[in-house]
């Protein structure tokens, strides 16, 4: 199997700054990783570069083409409809029809001819998924997809997000500093602090994963803790 990813001691600075100092990552085909760390620990900027965003120096810097990126804003363009915003810049005879079929697999045939602007959060960020996958990428970039998404629309999202996942199979790499978001969907979650990865946990349970589980909850603690948000116990 070819690695989707494979980074050897990545770093970027921004003038005398760094932000990222020594990053090791792979991503194999097919799995879901959440980078979790607080505000300022260089999530977006390390997601940035495996888009292709943005370039720094590294021993190593292997990244698959073939990604499509959702951030925490739907970015879609005010004036076209939402079906004309996921079929965007797809080259293909039948891009309407996957376009369509996209939409209507996150729930959104309804709402193929609305205008942007119209859309309710939780609806945009379905169309900014769509967008996403009807590209069929290897590896789906999400940058706090959720974030501005209301608690109840959050965790709907979290089981669309699996169902598509299930689905396509896409290698999943998701930026969050929602540690439940992490530990509801992540095979494998790396903590990021000050630019460096400081712990990585993989989370061997199957989905759907519940809150009152203690497993989940003892991965939760671990993380809280690592993230200095709960007190270490004795
Ligand atoms: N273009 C830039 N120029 C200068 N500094 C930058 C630039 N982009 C990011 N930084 C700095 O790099 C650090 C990491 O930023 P980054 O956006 O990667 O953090 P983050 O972990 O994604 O944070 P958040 O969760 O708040 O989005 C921050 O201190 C930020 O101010």
């Amino acid at each position: 199997m070819s690695t989707l990813v494979d980074i050897r001691q990545l770093t970027r600075s921004f003038g005398a700054t760094a932000v990222l100092g020594g990053i090791d990552l792979t991503l194999a085909p097919g799995e879901f990783v959440a980078l979790l760390g607080r505000s300022g620990s260089g999530k977006t900027t390390l997601l940035r570069i495996l888009a292709g965003l943005d370039t720094a120096p590294a021993e190593r810097l292997h990244l698959t083409t073939w990604r499509s990126v959702v951030f925490q804003e739907p970015r879609l363009l005010p004036w076209k409809s939402v079906i004309d915003n996921v079929a965007l810049g797809l080259r293909h005879p039948d891009a309407r029809t996957l376009a369509t079929q996209a939409l209507d697999e996150v729930g959104l045939s309804h709402r193929l001819d609305a205008w942007p602007l119209t859309l309710s959060g939780g609806e945009a960020q379905r169309s900014a998924l769509a967008r996403a996958l009807v590209r069929e990428p290897e590896l789906l970039l999400l940058d706090e997809p959720f974030a501005s998404l209301d608690a109840l629309t959050r965790l709907r999202m979290h089981e669309l997000v699996l169902a598509l996942w299930r689905k396509h199979r896409p290698a999943v790499l998701l930026v969050t500093h929602d540690v439940w978001e992490a530990v509801a969907l992540a095979d494998r979650i790396l903590v990021l602090d000050q630019g460096r990865f400081i712990r990585e946990i993989k989370v061997d349970i199957d989905h759907p994963r519940r809150r009152d589980d203690p497993r989940t909850g003892r991965i939760e603690a671990a993380l809280l803790e690592e993230l200095g948000v709960l007190p270490t116990q004795d």
